[in-house]
């Protein structure tokens, strides 16, 4: 085949100690559909964190649970604080990500309660840091790129170091699993596409277990 174009067959690419990165797995026009229906219910906003600051991605979730940054803390919430509800559910199309990655790589079977979604506008990051407000580190975390492409950076279990790079495309699903559930990572500043010029957003989902 040509190396002209770009495959889009599903492809499983082991990085080693708990990483791996599943490439065109995601049907992303139904993801994107879905994504913009949970964030009728609960917008998109800029949570902020006990430090003070805004964050810089726009937030919402789905499922039982929802991820936040609150001046009083980070954490898991039944509720959006800011309407006081639940969280929208966790639609179908996205919690059958889970069961797709699951059965690719083999690993035991186990069922999300959240779902945090991310909007990175164009100049936006995401600093290092783990995730590790969960309570069982057993579940792997789940994280599904969508629109513009990323440069994710995974360092390890200390946050200083020299980070090592994975490209991930709309499509791609990243997993944080077994010893590196518990990795710094972190995402370089979003840029513009010039091929893709309409694209002006990147969003990633995180499904992950918070519950034990
Ligand atoms: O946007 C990404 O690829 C990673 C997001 C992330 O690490 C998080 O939400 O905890
Ligand atoms: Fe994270």
């Amino acid at each position: 085949m040509s190396d002209l174009f770009a495959s889009n067959e599903v492809e499983i690419l082991d990085h080693g100690q708990g990483l791996f990165q599943i490439r065109n797995l995601v049907n992303t026009e139904a993801t994107m559909a879905a994504i913009h229906e949970v964030a009728k219910q609960a917008p998109f906003r800029h949570m902020m964190t006990p430090m003070g600051h805004h964050m810089k991605v726009a937030t919402t979730n789905c499922g039982e649970y929802g991820w936040i940054a609150q001046p009083s803390g980070y954490g898991y919430s039944r509720n959006d604080p800011e309407s006081g509800q639940s969280w929208p559910a966790m639609p179908d199309t996205i919690r059958t990500i889970s069961d797709d990655v699951i059965a690719h790589l083999n690993l035991p079977k186990y069922s999300p309660d959240a779902c945090l979604i991310n909007r990175y506008d164009i100049g936006t990051s995401m600093g290092r840091h783990q995730d590790k407000d969960e309570a069982n580190f057993d579940y792997p975390i789940i994280s599904v790129s969508l629109g513009l492409p990323a440069i994710f950076q995974v360092v390890g279990p200390k946050r200083q170091g020299k980070a090592t790079y994975y490209s991930v495309s709309d499509g791609d699903v990243f997993i944080l699993s077994g010893q590196a559930r518990l990795y710094y990572h972190g995402v370089n500043t979003v840029k513009a596409n010039p091929n893709q010029p309409e694209l002006q957003q990147r969003y990633n989902l995180t499904l992950r277990r918070s519950q034990p």
